[in-house]
């Protein structure tokens, strides 16, 4: 019996124990389901841990984040559906993060799985190709034209043939570096650039590129459209050995565009100018043609782990906690700063115009006198004829300048614009912030002084200089402050126009409306222009190429703060271009109606050379009675509109008239010129309330529009460079 029991026990054993293995068995089946189901929305297969994220982008643990939408502030990259975009909010909030690699071979993980990026978008010799360069003294431009050719020679794309593209002279670098996918998507970007320790063109072109990667309206990776790029680097060996020196900015570029999401079809090549350059150009070429005839991605790719934030990977998401965002910014900006120590051997702040720069030399040669680090002071063609007893310019008929006691300077010699008739001819740097070393006030008044007196001091041989004006013109009466640049850009313009002041030299500062914090700090000066130089936002980019993306938002503000300075002598400046804006009366009138300046100032554009920069010609610019039509229609849509003004005064001979608020006219005399001894005294008595009407003086007979001089003073003697035909 019991052996019986026994064996029975014994099988039912093997039974008990064949159902617990399947029930244990069943049970973690739906326990690992349950998971999936939960995490699967939530957590891709290759995210890391919590806290590998947090150390990642350097965030705190923080409790349960509330999860906020960003889509509706910021591009989405990436290509996810609304169903996908709906299943992410729902469920648990992701980070936007950018994780470190570095990409060691010739091309990235993303083309070498083929799965991250379509067909289309591999780089091939039938990709759209752009041949970019940035030069200043030339031999970039000549390199990038041998790789253009080359370019050209095994391009199979007929339908977009190899561009080259002077980065230098790109009016508006965003569809190419911001938003290339609406034109460029496909496209292979090859940079050809030099490395200068001074400032060069080059240095907004890398500022815009840091600016972009910091600014997180922008998608985090807006170069990913692109087909890929690759950096050529010209230096000098001889002249900057250290291997941190040598093409720095080369490296700094090909660093720059990985981190804004564009994959590199072929790794950064450099050359010395002196040695191997052309041999190492070759050579990238070579390998170049080769990566394009195959597309095809290499098998030995090494990807190495590295603190090297060259690329992001594929979690880019929507969703992050608010307050993760300040540290995701700041971090962003940690990594923009990141780019300089390594790559960036100017650990000191950069000279704008260094006295060993190109620029430098490009501006002294066009007679500027390079005051300091970032000033200038010129002579201007006025002053020079007014010490010939030939005439002064447009300012002594309206203002009561004589241009024999006139400086023509600037505290900064760089701009945020790229204007269509800028004297500068694209030499000048430029910037949308000020990021260079900064001269005291006092030195820049002293040196521009010298400079100039210096100038005038080079006069005394010409012919028919007059005696007395020659000794009257070592003491500066007048300071403008417009010569080229924007002087308000400047840190410490209001200590030196107080400098001025002290001197009783005047101050016309005429800015160019992109600077409105500024233009509100700016304290008293004799007369404020603002330059007005199109009626609409369309206009305005294209006369003044600005560099502010925000430029017609900033212009806008600019006639606002103006209208508030009612105790301001205030002027528009209008320079007028034909097929540009001469036909804007209309529109102007509706400027005017938003700044209310004392005065409106409009002159035909000076011509000044047709260059790669300059684009006008002769035929841009307006007869004097071209000016004149304009200048009465915008009377005419003044009074339509029931503003008080009136056309003043006149200066023929440089093709420019003076429209006036009404209450400049006394008794029925214009009232436009400014009496300089009361405007000192007034700012000397220390009261701040004086207002323009306080410091006028008779317009006079012969300047008044309409008048058979045309404002030419007739005790100065007309001069002609047109030989009388015999
Ligand atoms: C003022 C000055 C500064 C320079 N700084 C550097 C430098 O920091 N690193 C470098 O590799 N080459 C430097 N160079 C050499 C230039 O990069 C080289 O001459 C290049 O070919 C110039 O190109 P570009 O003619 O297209 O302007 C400098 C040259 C000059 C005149
Ligand atoms: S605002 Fe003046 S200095 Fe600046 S680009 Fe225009 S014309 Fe030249």
């Amino acid at each position: 019996m019991v052996g019986e029991i026994l064996e029975l026990w014994h099988s039912y054993r093997v039974y008990l124990l064949a159902l617990v293995v399947i029930i244990a068995v069943l049970f973690r089946r739906t326990e690992k389901n349950n998971n999936q189901t939960d995490e699967k929305p939530s957590v891709p297969a290759r995210a890391p841990s919590p806290a590998t994220r947090e150390k990642d982008v350097g965030l705190k643990p923080t409790a349960a984040p509330i999860p906020v939408d960003f889509t509706q502030l910021y591009s989405k990259s990436g290509s996810s559906t609304s169903s996908d975009e709906e299943s992410s909010t729902k469920a648990s909030p992701k980070k936007i993060r950018r994780v470190p690699k570095k990409f060691t071979g010739g091309v990235t993980a993303a083309i070498a799985s083929g799965k991250a990026v379509p067909t289309a978008l591999l780089p091939s010799v039938e990709s759209k190709i752009i041949v970019f360069f940035s030069t200043l003294t030339g031999s970039s431009e000549r390199y990038a034209q041998k790789v253009h050719k080359r370019i050209c020679q095994i391009s199979q794309n007929t339908v977009n043939p190899p561009e080259l593209v002077n980065l230098d002279y790109v009016e508006d670098l965003d569809p190419y570096f911001v938003s290339p996918k609406e034109k460029y998507a496909g496209t292979i970007y090859l940079l050809i650039v030099p490395s200068y320790e001074t400032e060069s063109p080059l240095d907004f072109f890398i500022e815009s590129l840091k600016e972009t990667y910091g600014d997180f309206r922008i998608d985090s990776r807006p170069l990913n459209p692109l087909a890929g790029f690759s950096v050529f680097g010209l230096g000098d060996k001889e002249g900057w050995p250290e291997e941190s020196k040598f093409c720095y900015q080369a490296r700094q570029v090909d660093k720059l565009l990985g981190k804004l999401g564009a994959r590199r079809v072929f790794p950064l090549g450099t050359g010395c100018i002196k040695t191997d350059g052309e041999a190492n150009l070759n050579e990238w070429l070579d390998h170049l043609e080769n990566t394009l005839n195959d597309p095809s991605p290499p098998e030995d790719i090494d990807i190495a782990d590295s603190d090297d934030e060259e690329e992001t990977d594929e979690i880019d998401e929507s969703v992050v906690d608010v307050e993760d965002m300040g540290k995701i910014i700041k971090k962003s900006k940690e990594d923009i700063a990141a780019c300089s120590p390594e790559d960036d051997p100017t650990t000191t702040t950069k000279q704008m115009v260094a006295k060993d720069s190109p620029t430098y030399k490009s501006l002294t040669k066009q007679g500027y006198t390079v005051v300091g680090s970032h000033s200038g002071v010129k002579i201007c063609r006025w002053t020079k004829s007014a010490l010939r007893g030939r005439g002064s310019c447009y300012k002594y008929s309206f203002y009561g300048i004589k241009s024999h006691l006139c400086m023509e300077a600037t505290p900064s010699l760089s701009c945020s614009n790229k204007c269509v008739f800028c004297w500068r001819h694209g030499t000048n740097p430029v910037g949308t912030t000020w990021r260079w070393q900064v001269d005291a006030p006092d030195v820049i008044l002293k040196g521009a002084l010298e400079g100039h007196y210096k100038k005038i001091k080079q006069l005394k041989g010409v012919p028919g200089v007059v005696a007395s004006r020659f000794a009257e013109a070592f003491t500066v009466r007048h300071c403008a402050l417009s010569l080229v640049g924007e002087p308000i850009f400047y840190p410490h313009i209001n200590e030196f126009v107080g400098m001025l002041h002290e001197r009783h030299i005047s101050s016309f500062l005429v800015c160019n409306a992109q600077h409105p914090a500024e233009l509100a700090a700016l304290k008293r000066v004799t007369q404020l222009y603002v330059s007005i130089d199109a009626s609409n936002k369309e206009s305005l980019k294209k006369v003044d190429r600005p560099l502010h993306r925000d430029f017609w938002e900033r212009m806008e503000k600019c006639l606002d703060i103006l209208r508030e300075k009612k105790l301001q002598r205030t002027v528009f400046r209008l320079t007028l271009v034909k097929d540009f804006n001469i036909d804007e009366h209309e529109g102007y009138a509706d400027l005017v109606v938003r700044g209310e300046p004392c005065f409106i100032e409009v002159k035909g554009v000076t011509y000044c050379g047709t260059s790669k920069s300059n684009p006008l010609t002769m035929q841009n610019v307006p007869f004097y009675e071209e000016v004149k039509a304009f200048v009465e229609n915008l009377n005419a849509s003044l009074a339509a509109r029931g503003l008080e003004y009136d056309i003043a005064a006149e200066h023929a001979h440089s093709c420019c008239i003076l429209i006036a608020q009404k209450r400049f006219k006394i008794d029925g005399v214009w009232h436009t010129a400014i009496n300089y001894d009361k405007f000192f005294s007034l700012l000397e008595s220390g009261d701040e309330t004086f207002t323009p009407m306080d410091y006028i003086a008779p317009t006079p007979q012969w300047a008044q529009y309409g008048s058979d001089e045309g404002g030419f003073n007739p005790d100065d003697t007309r001069f002609s460079r047109k030989k009388p035909v015999v």
